[in-house]
């Protein structure tokens, strides 16, 4: 029987007062380099998810947000290369600050339903339509 390490991703769609949601382009030279993608990133062993969100939210858009301002909205399962990713989703709409691209190639605010239109990671697809009935 094969067997998959797990690799424990967290991300968050962060939504604005027009019901908007953050998207952040992938710099080149990484893997999946310029797919569109929601802040976030692995969780470090010894960190809960809702901290290594509030972690990788500080380091690539510079803003600061709390656990209890995470909201878990569903999350995705999916083959990736030797791994199989598990990624968690979060709805947050409350932070301090504005979200500057410190690691992304660029941002974009967007509405789940413009979200089709973008190359985004296999994972996030079925993400989409969740986030468009949630919002
Ligand atoms: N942040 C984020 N990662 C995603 C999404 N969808 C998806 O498949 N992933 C995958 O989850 C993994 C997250 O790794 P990352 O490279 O962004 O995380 P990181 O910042 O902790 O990594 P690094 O320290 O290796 O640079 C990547 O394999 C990435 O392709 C998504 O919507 N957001």
């Amino acid at each position: 029987m094969p067997s998959f390490s797990p690799l424990l991703v967290v991300a968050v769609a962060l939504v604005d007062a027009d019901g908007r949601v953050l998207l952040q382009q992938r710099p080149p030279g990484k893997a999946m380099a310029d797919l569109w993608e929601f802040p976030g990133g692995k969780v470090e062993p010894g960190e809960t998810p809702e901290a290594a969100l509030v972690r990788e939210l500080e380091e690539e858009l510079g803003i600061e947000t709390h656990a209890s301002c995470l909201a878990p909205a569903t999350f995705a399962s999916e083959a990736l290369g030797e791994k199989h990713l598990l990624l968690l989703l979060y709805v947050c709409r409350k932070w301090k600050g504005m979200p500057e691209a410190r690691h992304a190639t660029a941002l974009q605010w967007l509405r789940p339903a413009q979200m089709y239109a973008l190359d985004m990671p296999p994972a996030d697809l079925p993400l989409i339509g969740l986030l468009e009935a949630l919002l």
